[in-house]
């Protein structure tokens, strides 16, 4: 059976860190960390996510900021929104909820937002830098950069020799997961939907990511044995064993059959998912020392 790679603990650490930090930096230059999530519409997932920005945000005693935008907010309204808290002082990290509603240019208003508040790290400026290695200037999107630090509990930080595959090449998953580990010395292939025989590649694979958003849909004989398994899916099926209109979280990746084949394994809820949220706390202090003109912590 794989050992179960706790992302709930593990994300719990990071952020008692990064409570640390904020305070440090708070002591000595006055600096309080601050956090904007901006929100188009009433999607209720995304609701649910940005609560727990906000709760995990105040948890680390960060100013955090919340503007819940209708539906039918114009493009040159957020535009505003977004060119304030660029200009504000208070503010080191602004994250805009995705998607955003058709009608807005999603590519502009990311584009727009300052490269140095940027803590989701979608801003060309800091993909150009995680590419080019420059990571220590940039910010670092935060699924990928909390799963590296899941991959690396199991395995350590150095990858020289190990095979991995990714599955899925979003810009905010699969790209810059692609470019993590080949940081880390691992040898990377990047799978989608256009991958001849995805089963047969994903076994060649010591570390595999999967981030497709397709329910379950790696199954156990798909994984090498021993294989350290990150489920980045997140995906709501219905439950009809909890009962009538119940739903459930499942990943990627079927668990049941595939934790009897890996070495490591996280589950979901409770594994990529809070490391996400987390990181993102670690970007926001990060990016308040730097503003402060003081050496950031390095998670
Ligand atoms: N845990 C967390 O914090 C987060 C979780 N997620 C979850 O991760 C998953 C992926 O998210 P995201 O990257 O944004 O998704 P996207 O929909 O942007 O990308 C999905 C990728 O999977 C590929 N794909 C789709 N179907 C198949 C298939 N049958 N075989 C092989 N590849 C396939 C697509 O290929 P192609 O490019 O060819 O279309 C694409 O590259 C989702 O479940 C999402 O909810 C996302 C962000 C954060
Ligand atoms: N600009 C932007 N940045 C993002 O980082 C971003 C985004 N937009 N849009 C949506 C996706 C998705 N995402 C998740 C964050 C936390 C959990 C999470 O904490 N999940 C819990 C379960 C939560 C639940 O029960 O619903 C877990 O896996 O244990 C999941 C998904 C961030 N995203």
């Amino acid at each position: 059976m794989a050992e179960r790679i706790d992302g709930k603990a593990v994300a719990a650490e990071v952020v008692e860190k990064v409570r640390t930090a904020a305070d440090a930096l708070r002591a000595k230059t006055g600096v309080q960390t601050g956090l904007a999530v901006v929100i188009v519409g009433e999607d209720p997932a995304s609701q649910v996510y940005v609560a727990s920005k906000g709760r995990k945000a105040k948890e680390c005693g960060f100013h955090s900021v919340e503007h819940a935008l209708p539906e039918d907010t114009s493009e040159d309204d957020l535009v505003a929104l977004i060119e304030r808290l660029n200009a504000d002082p208070a503010i080191h990290g602004i994250l805009v909820q995705l998607p955003l509603p058709k009608h807005i240019d999603e590519g502009r208003i990311i584009q727009l937002i300052d490269p140095d508040k940027d803590v989701d790290g979608f801003h060309f400026i800091n993909v150009g830098k995680l590419g080019t290695g420059e990571v220590a200037t940039a910010f670092v999107p935060c699924t990928p950069a909390g799963s590296m630090l899941l991959i690396e509990r199991v395995l350590g930080r150095d990858l020289s020799g190990k095979t991995a595959v990714v599955v899925g090449r979003s810009n905010i998953v699969g790209k810059p997961m692609f470019n993590l580990l080949l940081a880390a010395n691992a040898t990377v292939t990047v799978a989608h939907s256009r991958t001849a025989d995805l089963p047969a590649l994903c076994r060649t694979a010591d570390i595999l990511v999967a981030a497709v958003g397709r329910p379950q849909m790696i199954k156990g004989d798909w994984i090498k044995p021993g294989a350290v398994v990150i489920d980045v899916g997140i995906n709501r099926i219905p439950a009809p064993e909890r009962g009538e209109g119940k739903t459930r979280l499942v990943g990627d990746v079927d668990f049941d059959g595939a934790e009897k084949v890996a070495g490591a394994i996280t589950p979901v809820p409770g594994g990529v998912g809070p490391m996400t949220i987390a990181m993102l706390m670690a970007n926001s202090v990060v990016s308040a020392y730097r503003a402060a003109g003081e050496e950031p912590p390095v998670f």
